[in-house]
């Protein structure tokens, strides 16, 4: 073909496009233009704003509350119900460019031709080709547009752009944060598909709005409003036509619930279907491949002599459909939060207030499906080899088996321990050795505490141990009324009467414990009395004891009964030599 041929082609198909839709036809000029349009104006003037603004190095999200107030507060919006709609999903899949065309239909709200110039290159939320990722963080537009419903209400609607997920630099946690923020914040979510509705987008749509729904206040309605699958580069349109009818079919059939389906597959179904009041699906086609793959391309919807570059007659067509079904006045949903409608004012308290969720720790933090389904592996494998470890200590020294030596238990507990740990590898587990081994030490740890546990059941059983609190504040008695009597025989009267006054503190101790013991009442109270009576027995009787035991054992004997010289600090010693 010429370069005349292929020009007079070109122009023979702009002026069917001309004809042929008949909202694009009125407005639409083949001269070149130089001066900017109206919508390009406003739409330089005004420009898209960062909410919520995403930190370099794993620090996470902020809000931008300033900018958000801004925007929300201001006079002409601020009691006014807010509409929020929201575009989210993987990135580099044409968010930003499909949300251009929302902006224009919003600045040409009342003309039929909101598409827009044919040659206006197509600007606001920034968009561009390539395959690295463009939008960070959460973007709205930095104008909340008026409009009247045909109810007569009057509603202000907010456009938000969202940074894609899946991105090499954003974690499971950044991903599911964004898209349940988005969500929750939104009445009308977009979720922007690529080609088809895969298994894993419903699997992360539930991962995400879970993750959404685990920070709001939980009620029995259902948390989030209007969801539009949005179905880009549709190819089967001879199965399922392009646009809502055809999408609505498609959705039906993908997420229908069957008795025959796997149960996995039934509770992702399900839990779609419980998160949203109302769920769409619309088939758009591919714009053309000069759209998706010429770094030139700058968005003119028409064919123009420097730039042979154009959208496909099918995308525009749906494209024009799209737009109004999203936003026309009469599809336009209000948002709300436990079936209360939200003011501009009283969305930005809930923006700050979901913000401030995430950026907390009470959260879980949702994990890649590898990551989770290892730490489960591991987890189960933990709990496998814990219940063989409690099912052998509990027929050995359980509750109801009498004492048993405590060297013997020490013994039968590593014993014990070494097998559980050789049952626990022997399990087939995911996530590597690292991740195995750091489940061994938890493992290990809890088995040590079991044992400490064990022993102290053990202990209890001892009866000379259950005897020693009453026998350590007998001797206490005893040995203070010995004392008051040859002190007062000495004449030392105070001593005496000290004497008198510790017996007594001991027999009400005595009689205190007993009563604890007997009525199980006032727990604290014998609890203390017990460690008191055992610091009072491990000090005297059973320290007098050993230190007569190793004064005898040593040499000179006598010279362990003096005072103890303390070595002097080694610290000090280097201080001194420095
Ligand atoms: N295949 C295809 N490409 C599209 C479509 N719409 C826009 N594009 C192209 O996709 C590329 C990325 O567009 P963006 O709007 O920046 O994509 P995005 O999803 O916002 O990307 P991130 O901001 O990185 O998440 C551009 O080259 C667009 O021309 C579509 O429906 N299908
Ligand atoms: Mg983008």
């Amino acid at each position: 073909m010429t370069v005349k041929m292929a020009h007079e082609s070109r122009l023979k198909r702009r002026s069917i496009f001309l004809k042929g839709d008949r909202a694009l036809s009125s407005d639409m000029r083949c001269e070149e233009k130089e001066v900017p349009t109206e919508v390009q104006k406003e739409v330089g003037a005004v420009g898209p704003v960062h909410i919520v603004l995403a930190h370099e190095d794993d620090q996470g999200f902020s809000l931008d509350e300033e900018a958000l107030e801004r925007l929300l507060l201001r006079e002409e919006v601020v009691d006014l119900d807010v509409v929020v709609v929201s575009v989210a999903g993987a990135f580099r899949k044409g968010k930003s460019f499909l949300l251009d065309f929302l902006l224009r239909y919003m600045y040409n709200q009342s003309s039929s031709s909101w598409m827009g110039d044919a040659e206006e290159p197509l600007t606001g939320f920034t968009w561009r080709g390539g395959c690295e990722r463009e939008t960070t963080g959460i973007q709205a537009w930095g104008q909340l547009f008026l409009v009247d419903r045909p109810d007569g209400s009057k509603v202000a609607v907010m456009l938000m752009d969202t940074q894609g997920a899946f991105d090499s630099q954003s974690t499971v946690r950044d991903c599911a944060t964004l898209f349940a923020l988005s969500t929750m914040v939104s009445s009308i979510q977009v979720y922007n598909l690529s080609q088809n509705v895969q298994e894993d987008d419903l699997q992360h749509l539930q991962l995400f709005t879970e993750y959404g729904r685990l920070a709001m206040e939980q009620t029995n309605e259902k948390p989030f409003q209007r969801l539009m699958f949005l179905v880009r580069d549709w190819s089967y349109p001879y199965e399922h036509p392009y646009g809502l009818e055809g999408g609505h079919s498609f959705l039906e059939k993908r997420l229908q619930v069957t008795q025959q389906q796997h149960e996995e597959l039934q509770t992702v179904r399900r839990h779609i279907h419980s998160c949203f009041s109302s769920i769409s699906c619309f088939l758009l086609p591919h714009p053309g491949l000069r759209v998706a793959t010429n770094p030139a391309f700058d968005g003119q919807i028409l064919t123009s002599l420097s730039f042979p570059l154009d959208i496909d007659e099918d995308f525009k067509r749906e494209l024009f459909c799209l737009v109004p079904t999203l936003l026309a006045p009469e599809n336009l949903v209000v948002k709300e939060i436990g079936g209360a409608k939200l003011t501009c004012r009283d969305l930005l308290h809930y923006f700050k207030a979901y913000m401030k969720i995430y950026q907390g720790e009470e959260l879980p933090h949702p994990k890649s499906m590898l990551q989770a389904t290892a730490e489960a592996n591991n987890l189960a494998a933990v709990a496998g080899a814990r219940a063989l470890y409690t099912k052998s200590m509990e027929q050995l020294c359980g509750g109801d088996t009498p004492y048993m030596a405590p060297l013997e238990l020490s013994r039968r507990h590593h014993a014990l321990r070494l097998e559980a740990v050789r049952h626990f590898r022997s399990v087939k587990k995911m996530g590597g050795e690292e991740l195995c081994r750091r489940y061994q030490e938890q493992l290990e740890a809890e088995l040590d505490l079991s044992h400490a546990s064990y022993s102290k059941l053990n202990d209890g059983k001892n009866i000379f141990r259950a005897v020693r609190t009453p026998a350590t504040l007998l001797g206490l008695v005893f040995l203070c009324y010995a004392t008051s009597l040859f002190t007062g025989l000495l004449g030392a009267r105070w001593l005496a009467s000290m004497c008198h006054l510790l017996m007594g503190v001991a027999l009400v101790a005595l009689l205190t414990w007993l009563y604890t013991r007997y009525s199980g009442e006032l727990r604290p109270l014998g609890h203390v009395i017990d460690r008191v009576a055992a610091a009072l027995w491990e000090q005297t009787p059973h320290q007098v004891f050993s230190k007569l035991c190793e004064a005898l054992r040593s040499r000179g004997r006598l010279a362990r009964w003096l005072p103890i010289r303390r070595p002097r600090l080694a610290s000090n010693n280097n201080l001194k030599k420095n």
